[in-house]
């Protein structure tokens, strides 16, 4: 008896150091991060600028950086290919028909075929250099109804027309806009815990819910309306190529009414959001700024004279313009946040990652990391003087609009937008600020969204500064600046 007791001890021990040792050699080796709680993980360390909270931690836990919020888990990483997916997206299923969208759809081959499609008959630089004159020509008797130049671009460009504020709803599309922003961007219980989804304690399912049947209704009639034009038009539109897509069925993947009302979703929120929100933020820098203000003023005045408007061909000879612009794109990420999800497991700076984890790489901390940008905190335009970063995702330590296969497909029209709308407010205004503000009272806080804008609304007074006055060129001028958001509170007579 002593005998088996004895064989069965040393078994055990034996099988005990083998067990340990096999954990040794296999054990994964995670990312480091914070002490999370029982069931919520890290969601308690989360704000309402998420963006900041994550570069808060990564200071103490690294760039790679582990947290788990609810069920889900998360990682602030460097990128791959592997990450060329995104995660479930609650907001998506209600707004996007499932996540049916391009910005959030999942990674394969109808992800793959629409980026390609949207490219080829959108955005590519040929299709954007054919809207030019409608960036210039029909901007002097733009209808004062829509209060946004991106909107109107945006529905001229994707929809072939433009359409009023009413014809979405009476709260108009800026205001819709942003509360899709809002809605998209809240942490939402049912991203990190399935089952809280169809519960909707915070009240955000009837929300989404009550927007999504607005834009499905806008949407429905623009195809209509193509449907019904189709055998008079001349020449064919986005809306119109999707529509024989549709009902060719030749396309190599599903391919139905509610998925080019996706696209066209994705088209509207994310022209409408993002550049006007940049704008806005470049602004606001070049007003917290005035000797820079003055010395873009300058290189306008040099390059361009007081006599005419700025115009796209101009753009290329600006170089400090370009500079202010990569330093306003790099100070106030208008995207800080780009979510993705792994495809495999996968090892990354000897970390090991799981199959299926949320990816989130924040741009914000990227672009104020103090061991790539000396005084990260500031607007200095001249940091780029003798320097070829750029902004297009080749350089890894500025990346506004992403890099690599989810990057923005639109980075190109962004950039013409964003240039040559800066370009001129600056070069036929003036701007100063309201009740004696000094410069440095002018307030950065931001209002975190698919777009981060101004938590407050820009307050600016613009004073016309172009020698020859013509009045179609002074409205054009007053829309533009009401257009980028400014709430202007006066104009100078
Ligand atoms: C200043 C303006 C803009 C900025 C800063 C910006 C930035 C970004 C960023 C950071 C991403 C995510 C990249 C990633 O996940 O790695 C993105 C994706 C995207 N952007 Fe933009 N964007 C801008 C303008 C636009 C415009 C005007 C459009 C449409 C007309 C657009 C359409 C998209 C789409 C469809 C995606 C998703 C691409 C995909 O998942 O395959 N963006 N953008």
């Amino acid at each position: 008896m002593a005998l088996i007791w004895a064989t069965l001890v040393v078994f055990f021990v034996v099988y005990a150091l083998y067990e340990l040792l096999n954990n040794i050699q296999n054990r994964k080796r995670y990312p480091p991060g914070p002490k999370g709680l029982p069931i919520i993980g890290h969601l308690h360390l989360l704000g309402k600028n998420p963006h900041h909270d994550f570069q808060k931690l990564a200071k103490t836990h690294g760039p790679l950086m582990y947290v788990t919020l609810g069920l889900t888990q998360r990682r602030s990483s460097s990128r791959h290919m592997i990450f060329a997916s995104r995660p479930h997206n609650e907001a998506a299923q209600y707004l996007a028909y499932g996540q049916k969208n391009m910005i959030t759809a999942k990674y394969g081959p109808y992800w793959r075929n629409m980026r390609k499609f949207c490219t080829q008959h959108l955005l590519s630089n040929q299709k954007i250099n054919s809207f030019e004159s409608m960036r210039s020509l029909s901007s002097s008797h733009l209808s004062t109804k829509i209060s946004s130049l991106s909107a109107d671009w945006t529905c001229l460009m994707v929809f072939g027309k433009k359409y009023m504020d009413e014809d979405l709803d009476k709260r108009g599309f800026k205001a819709l806009v942003n509360e899709v922003e809002h809605l998209a961007a809240t942490p939402n219980l049912g991203d990190f815990f399935p089952f809280l989804g169809v519960i909707d304690l915070q009240g955000l399912t009837r929300r989404l819910k009550d927007l999504s049947k607005v834009f499905d209704e806008f949407l429905e009639k623009i195809i209509d309306e193509h449907v019904q034009s189709r055998d008079q038009k001349q020449s064919k539109d986005f809306v119109d190529t999707m529509l024989d897509i549709m009902q060719s069925g030749e396309a190599e993947f599903q391919f139905d009414r509610s998925h080019i009302k996706a696209i066209l979703f994705d088209m509207l929120i994310a022209a409408m959001g993002t550049s006007p929100s940049a704008i806005e933020w470049i602004l606001t820098e070049l007003l917290r700024h005035p000797h820079v203000m003055k010395k873009l003023q300058k290189e306008l005045e040099e390059v361009v004279g007081l006599e005419r408007m700025v115009k796209e061909s101009d753009l290329e000879k600006l170089k400090y313009l370009d500079m202010v612009v990569k330093e306003g794109l790099r100070l106030r990420a208008v995207a800080p946040l780009a979510p993705h999800e792994a495809m495999e497991d996968c090892v990354v700076n000897s970390f090991h990652i799981h199959k299926g984890s949320r990816i989130i790489i924040n741009i914000y901390a990227i672009h104020r990391d103090p061991n790539i940008w000396p005084e990260p905190e500031k607007f200095l335009p001249e940091r780029f003087v003798g320097s070829n970063i750029d902004i297009r995702g080749r350089d890894f330590q500025l990346l506004p609009f992403g890099s690599g296969r989810r990057g923005c497909p639109a980075m190109q029209l962004a950039i013409v937008l964003v240039d040559l709308i800066v370009a001129q407010l600056v070069h036929c205004f003036d701007w100063e600020l309201p009740n004696g503000m000094q410069p440095c009272e002018l307030d950065v806080e931001e209002h975190f969204g698919l777009a981060t804008s101004r938590a407050n609304p820009l307050m600016a007074i613009p004073t016309y500064r172009q020698k020859k006055q013509c009045l179609n060129l002074r409205r054009y001028n007053m829309e533009l600046a009401e257009i980028v958001g400014l709430n202007l509170i006066r104009y100078v007579q």
